[in-house]
């Protein structure tokens, strides 16, 4: 990329301070100049003759300060520099002049005395980063033509060599030191002011017979976006991919001229004198080069010196540049000085066309595609690395896992079996246990109907034994009521013993009376006596026998209703040890249907979940029954008491069939058991037709039945 502007070589004039040998020479110090700073334009006078003037760029008096003239005259330069540009700063004049003075002062003790060489430095350290751009220096002298390196001094005929193409400038073999800061650009430019060969002349004992070139190479990184296509020196387009290290190259030339004296005004000698010729060789080669330029001439003289040769791009070339004139004020330098003012007016007509260069920095590409390259291949190095290791582990790991698979195999494979095995064991013990649940389910169930059928047979017990106890306490009633009629009937046996005894005392005294009837004479009446004794006895002894037979009736009666008595009572045992072990069957059954179901329920826990729900709640469902039954009974004889009315209830207890005989005093031991039915059975005369009954019938249901009514009747308190 490049970009072209014209641009006119500025020259300024620098007039040095009347130097104190001079003054020393004599008060009449004459000048030959004669200044116009204002309107830059200066006269020179000879034999108080004043010539045309002379206008420059710019005029230094002698009380211009250094910083002014870097400002005026280098800066501008230093600037287009680091915006690449190429650039020159020269200073050419006389020996003497203060050249080096304007040009190379390091201004060690008063930096207000620093030269354009360090301040050019300066600024153009505080504009770069040294991160990113460089900055380097090369010194070299020229002197006898000869490229010498005041860097290093060993160096000498560096060759100058210039691009065919470009017409670059280079000196292979020159060190080029790269700057770090500002102490090493004044410790540099002081290794080459001390290698600087300094020849001594009349006119000046420290005077320069060598021009120094400081060479100040920048580069300045610049960056591009991808895929850019950029043009490279090669001629040939390039699209080269990424971002391109792209560079700006600009270098600056700083140049202190040997002076331009005269040989022989200068005094030199011998060696001197050829030193002189070469050094005006060169300049003089570069003031025909500058009259050929600001001339136009199509020829260019630039390979008659090295000089020209070196400073080929300062004039007519690419750089801007800025030239220096120096000039003494002294009247008896007025030939040089006229002639450094006129080499300073021809320079001002030089045009350069200055360009711009952006180029890629291949060198850095370079660098950059090496590193890369260094880089991916010690990263193909280590991921070739990683991978054989990574691989070794993975079949190291494939060869671990194949055992461990082929373990876990056998392993599941045994698992599996017992696992099988297992399976069908609880499978068969599940079976077993459902068969067992299923065969306590049945047992559950009989034993809930053996339960159910006991409380029935239980009830019904308890109902017997209640009638039996009922029975035999009518009996015993009853035989009570038979010992108190017995007692009454053998007191009326003991009376009518006692009746007869005393009968027999009247029949004795009758039969007394007889014998004295007999005896007197009464014998008819002892008849009517006899038969009526015979009438009598017969009666009493039927009645005795009467009494007699009833005595043994009842005695035989009572046996029964003792016989009877005992064995009732003996049932009533019987009954209750029965229902004791009925009572104790029903509960051994209820603990043991209890057990099974908490040993069901034990056993089926997480298999089966179910239950019968049978048993108690049957039984009591059942109790309940009865229960009902019970009530359901008692409830329709007294809708039968309350509807047909007691006394035709009681009339039935006479009635000649038996069954209706049964249901009646069943209906009246009911409601014989009812307090509040006691009293009205009572006064209705149930009670002697409940006795009478039980006389007469032979029926033991009637017998038993009618026991209890009495017995209920007999165990009201009223
Ligand atoms: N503007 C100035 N102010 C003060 N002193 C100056 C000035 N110019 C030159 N000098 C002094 O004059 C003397 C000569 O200067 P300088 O060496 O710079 O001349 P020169 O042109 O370089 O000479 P040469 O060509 O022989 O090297 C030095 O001592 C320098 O300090």
């Amino acid at each position: 990329m490049c970009f072209s502007d014209l641009c006119r070589v500025r020259v300024a004039l620098r007039i040095r301070p009347k130097n104190t040998d001079e003054l020393a020479q004599g008060a009449d110090f004459d000048t030959c100049v004669e200044l116009q700073p204002e309107c830059k334009k200066l006269k020179l006078k000879k034999n108080n003759w004043a010539s045309e003037s002379y206008q420059f760029d710019e005029i230094f008096g002698e009380n211009s300060s250094q910083k002014r003239i870097y400002e005026v005259v280098a800066k501008p330069v230093v600037e287009s520099v680091l915006e690449g540009y190429n650039g020159t700063v020269m200073a050419y004049g006389q020996t003497g002049t203060g050249k080096t003075y304007t040009v190379g002062q390091l201004g060690k003790e008063d930096p207000s005395e620093r030269g354009i060489m360090v301040r050019a430095l300066e600024h153009i350290l505080s504009s770069m980063s040294l991160e990113t751009d460089s900055v380097a220096v090369s010194y070299l002298q020229l002197y006898l033509e000869s490229v010498q390196d005041l860097l290093a001094p060993e160096k000498t005929n560096i060759p100058i060599v210039e691009d065919p193409k470009t017409g670059e400038v280079s000196l292979p073999g020159a060190a080029i030191v790269e700057i770090k800061d500002l102490e090493h650009v004044c410790q540099l430019l002081q290794i080459g002011e001390t290698n600087r060969h300094a020849a001594n002349t009349k006119m000046n004992t420290e005077s320069s017979r060598s021009h120094a070139i400081l060479i100040i190479h920048l580069q300045r990184s610049l960056k591009i976006k991808e895929e850019t296509t950029v043009s490279i020196p090669s001629d040939t387009e390039h699209t080269l991919p990424g971002d391109l290290p792209l560079v700006l190259k600009s270098k600056l030339l700083i140049v202190d001229l040997a002076g331009s004296e005269r040989i022989d005004k200068s005094g030199s000698e011998g060696h001197m004198i050829e030193e002189a010729k070469f050094i005006n060789l060169s300049l003089s080669s570069l003031g025909k080069c500058i009259n050929a330029l600001a001339e136009n001439s199509s020829h260019i003289p630039t390979r008659d010196s090295k000089l020209t040769r070196m400073l080929r791009d300062s004039f007519g070339g690419t750089a801007r540049t800025s030239l220096v004139v120096t000039i003494g004020p002294s009247a008896r330098h007025h030939s040089e000085t006229s002639s450094t003012v006129l080499f300073g007016q021809r320079a001002m007509k030089v045009v350069n066309t200055i360009r711009l260069k952006e180029e890629v920095d291949y060198e850095t590409l370079y660098k950059n595609v090496e590193n890369e390259v260094d880089h991916l291949t010690s990263e193909m190095e280590r991921q070739q690395k990683l991978r054989h290791r990574e691989k070794m582990q993975l079949e190291k790991r494939l060869k671990e896992s194949e055992t461990f698979l082929n373990d876990l195999k056998m392993i599941s494979s045994v698992q599996i079996e017992n696992l099988e095995k297992e399976k069908h064991q609880f499978e068969y013990a599940v079976k077993r246990l459902m068969q067992e649940l299923e065969e306590k389910e049945g047992r559950n169930n009989v034993l809930s109907e053996k339960i159910v059928h006991l409380e029935t047979s239980l009830n019904e017990k308890k109902q017997q034994q209640l009638e039996s106890f009922s029975t035999t306490q009518i009996l015993a009633e009853t035989t009570k009521t038979y010992e108190k009629k017995m007692g009454e009937l053998l007191r009326e046996l003991e009376e009518e013993r006692s009746r007869s005894a005393s009968m027999k005392g009247h029949f004795n005294v009758l039969e007394q009376q007889l014998s004295d009837a007999r005896s007197s004479a009464q014998e008819n009446m002892a008849r009517e006596l006899k038969r009526e004794l015979s009438k009598i006895t017969q009666t009493f002894t039927s009645q005795v026998h009467s009494l007699e037979e009833k005595i043994s009736q009842l005695v035989s009666e009572k046996e029964l209703i003792y016989g009877e008595l005992k064995s009732t009572q003996a049932k009533v045992q019987d009954e209750a040890s029965h229902r004791q072990s009925l009572e104790a069957e029903v509960l051994r059954l209820k603990r043991s249907k209890t057990d099974n179901c908490v040993e069901e329920s034990k056993t089926l826990c997480g298999m089966v979940r179910s239950g019968s729900g049978l048993g108690s709640e049957a039984f009591m469902h059942k109790s309940g029954n009865l229960k009902e039954t019970l009530a359901s009974q008692r409830g329709t004889i007294s809708k039968i008491f309350e509807e047909v009315g007691l006394p035709n209830v009681l009339a039935l207890l006479k009635s000649e069939e038996l069954e209706v005989q049964i249901h009646a005093v069943k209906v009246v031991a009911n409601l014989a058991a009812e307090d509040i039915n006691q009293e009205k059975i009572v006064e209705e005369g149930g009670l002697d037709a409940l006795l009478s009954l039980l006389e007469t019938s032979e029926n033991t249901t009637i017998h038993r039945a009618t026991a209890g009514a009495i017995a209920n009747l007999a165990m009201n308190g009223t």
